[in-house]
């Protein structure tokens, strides 16, 4: 249960008291989510989702409303920050950072099918090329920095095997010149459980807060990496790969420099989580679950990335 913050249906009555948004109803808390505190906000008007942010600085949020702003209003199904009288959407409650946005229709899928593979490549592909003219850019939090800094407190927890396949990818990605490739902002965590769906039909991208400045070929390969894989084996499942970058490339084909790149940014994508997930699993925060995310899952993706290349 992700309810780290309790809020009361009078106080969020009060909160929501400059927004033009209707009488609320009801207030739920939901379970879903690991990091933040969500609530369905249902008033005369609509539903909401309010996030009470647990972690975040206020200071390091505008960049994502902004953002999400900008890609529901290019046509992106994602939440939309609802603004009050003023024209602000991010607030404060509790002392906390605070935000409202749209509440998107559906609910995650974890055994996706070619129909919905299909809907997240060209949504994702959409995304990319409606951020062209959103011109600011912020610094990916999971990127070269974080990545040699992650590995250095994780690399005495692993067995030698493990330590010299993690050496030697740091080694390779850091060796890589990717200045050429296609920039824009990455969504950087297209997981199953950051996309909704109502049926096949998409219900939109959530959690947005890894997005940033980065290569768009590899927020491609982190997409691939986590929905036309065999959970088993981590090798890539021909049909649902296929599907995928077709219908990606329907909207925004690869440069012949994206191509060449490509395998390296597969394993650039599978290394991310695979540290990520080795430093959840070794380093774990009190009552946080850390069961549901395998580390070993992204080791052998790597290796099968490892392959290609
Ligand atoms: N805009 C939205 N519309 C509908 N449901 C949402 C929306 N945002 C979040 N949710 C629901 O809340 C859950 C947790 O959200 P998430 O952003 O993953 O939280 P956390 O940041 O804590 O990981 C999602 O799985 C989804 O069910
Ligand atoms: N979707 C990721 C988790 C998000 O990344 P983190 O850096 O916040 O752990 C996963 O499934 O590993």
């Amino acid at each position: 249960m992700s309810v780290f913050t309790t809020l009361s249906l009078d106080e969020v009555r009060q909160w929501l008291a400059p927004f033009n948004v209707g009488e609320l109803h009801t207030l739920r808390g939901i379970a879903a989510g690991i990091t933040n505190t969500n609530y369905f906000v249902e008033t005369s008007q609509a539903r909401f989702v309010l996030t009470v942010f647990e972690k975040n600085d206020f200071d390091e949020l505008p960049y994502f409303v902004r953002l999400m702003t900008h890609l529901s209003h290019h046509g992106i199904l994602c939440p939309t920050p609802i603004v009050d009288a003023a024209g602000i959407a991010l607030q404060r409650i509790h002392g906390k950072p605070a935000l409202m946005v749209s509440c998107l229709k559906g609910t995650d899928v974890s055994q996706p099918n070619l129909t919905q593979i299909e809907a997240v490549a060209q949504t994702l592909a959409r995304m990319h090329v409606a951020s062209a003219d959103f011109h600011e850019q912020s610094h990916n939090q999971r990127g070269q920095g974080w990545r040699v800094m992650t590995a250095q407190q994780v690399m005495p927890k692993l067995a030698p095997v493990q330590q010299h396949l993690l050496q030697e990818e740091l080694d390779f990605q850091h060796g890589l010149d990717l200045s050429g490739l296609p920039h824009g902002v990455i969504h950087g965590d297209l997981f199953r459980d950051n996309v909704l769906f109502d049926g096949d039909a998409l219900g939109g991208f959530i959690d947005f807060y890894y997005a940033c400045h980065d290569v768009l070929a590899y927020d491609v390969a982190i997409a691939v990496n986590e929905w036309c894989v065999d959970a088993a084996t981590g090798m890539f499942v021909d049909d649902k790969l296929a599907t995928f970058m077709n219908a990606y490339q329907s909207v925004r084909p690869f440069t012949a420099v994206e191509k060449s790149a490509w395998p390296a940014l597969l394993r650039r994508a599978a290394l991310r989580f695979w540290l990520s997930r080795l430093y959840d699993f070794y380093y774990p925060v009190a009552g946080e679950l850390t069961h549901a995310k395998d580390p070993a899952h992204f080791e052998r993706v790597l290796l099968n990335r490892k392959v290609l290349t």
